[in-house]
């Protein structure tokens, strides 16, 4: 009989943080013994989020190491970039084990995170030593480690898409081109012009053109699976929904595979990951069929015309995308099955 693991979440006034907690709540092998807050600490965690009244142990703590150290086992980041690249040695050297949520220890090359992320990088050590955890592809990995990078919400429905593809050689890598869209809680709740009611609503727009910090990310993942270095084309636009990524994906096809082939390479890749569901023949997924769950469904077209596939992969940003995706690696770190805690259907409509 495993023991209970202590957690404590760092970011827990943030929608990363809150979905931790949400989520952690109802994990049987898991108790939340430190919510944690740099601007707000001695306050109740219910004066931000008031859904969360009585459901955690409730005023938030200081950012202390040693005080989570004595409180906790497990620490997960829902942090801005540029904070864990910082506070994750510390946290290591008092013993935790670490789940950053964060893009800051994604990249290996921190000439690549300078670059796109525009912070200082964690250290060389730090990059080494953490795991990219995209469970179902590496999660091999994860198992026994104390230190954790989440993958980023487009990376996750995006890589989840391609991969199996790009691994069997069924598609060319050069010719990729990822247009992905997403709900407005992936821009966090800090108020900021761009994500404002008016400017949202009945509206679509199209953002960080080229220049968006997931590009290396998901580059870095289809290089290692590919064996050579891919670069691809990926574009993100901000849809007025609340929650929800769509990444919808082309590139020619090698050889002569249908979408029925397709659709039988990706259930033998998935085979047993729960949390991937292949849709039938001619049957593509919604975000609200994946909303507030921890699955990424997909569903793929190949037009004989063209010679190029249509692959559409959706999750929920906050769920699979951030918080489902980090309590999975939890899961998987301490050698329990990925689906603990996790199992629930999605919410709709
Ligand atoms: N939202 C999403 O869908 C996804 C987010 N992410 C990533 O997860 C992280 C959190 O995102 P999200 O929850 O949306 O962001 P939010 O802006 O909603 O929350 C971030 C939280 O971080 C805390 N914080 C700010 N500065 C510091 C600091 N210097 N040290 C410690 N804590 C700090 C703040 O709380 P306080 O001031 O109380 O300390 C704040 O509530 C980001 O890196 C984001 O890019 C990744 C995947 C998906
Ligand atoms: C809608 C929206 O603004 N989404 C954010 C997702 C940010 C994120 O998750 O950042 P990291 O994964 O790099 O931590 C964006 O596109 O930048």
């Amino acid at each position: 009989m495993s023991h209970i693991v202590r957690a404590a979440i760092i970011g827990a006034t943030g929608y990363g943080g809150a979905e931790v907690i949400r989520l952690l709540q109802a994990h049987p092998l898991v108790k939340i013994t430190s919510v944690i807050s740099t601007s707000n600490a001695g306050a109740p965690l219910a004066d931000h989020f008031p859904h969360l009244q009585e459901v955690v142990v409730d005023i938030l703590d200081e950012l202390d190491v040693d005080l989570i150290a004595s409180k906790a086992d497990v620490v997960f980041l829902a942090t801005p970039a540029g904070v864990s690249a910082e506070l994750s040695p510390k946290l290591l050297a008092a013993g935790l084990k670490v789940i950053d949520i964060s893009g800051d220890l994604r990249l290996k090359s921190s000439s690549d995170y300078e670059k796109w992320y525009k912070k200082k990088p964690a250290s060389e050590e730090i990059l080494a030593k953490s795991i990219y955890a995209l469970s179902e592809v590496f999660g091999d990995e994860v198992k026994g480690s104390d230190l954790i990078a989440n993958p980023g919400c487009y990376p996750t429905a995006t890589l989840l898409g391609l991969i199996p593809a790009v691994k069997a050689g069924w598609i060319d890598p050069s010719t990729i081109i990822i247009d992905a869209k997403s709900g407005v809680s992936g821009a966090g709740r800090g108020v900021s012009l761009g994500v404002h009611y008016a400017e949202v609503n009945e509206n679509l727009n199209v953002y960080k053109v080229n220049k968006h910090q997931h590009i290396p990310e998901i580059e870095q993942a289809l290089s290692r699976v590919a064996g050579k270095p891919v670069v691809t084309t990926f574009t993100t636009h901000l849809v007025p929904m609340t929650r929800g990524i769509m990444s919808t994906m082309y590139a020619t096809v090698n050889g002569e595979h249908t979408a029925a082939d397709f659709i039988e390479l990706y259930r033998q890749f998935y085979e047993g990951r729960k949390f991937v569901r292949i849709r039938q023949e001619g049957k593509f997924p919604s975000t609200k069929e994946v909303s507030g769950s921890n699955y990424c469904d997909i569903g793929f077209s190949v037009d004989e015309r063209t010679g190029r596939v249509t692959i559409v992969s959706v999750i929920d940003n906050v769920v699979k995308g951030a918080a489902g995706q980090a309590i999975q690696n939890l899961n998987l770190m301490y050698g329990w099955e990925e689906t603990t805690g996790l199992l629930f259907a999605p919410v709709y409509p």
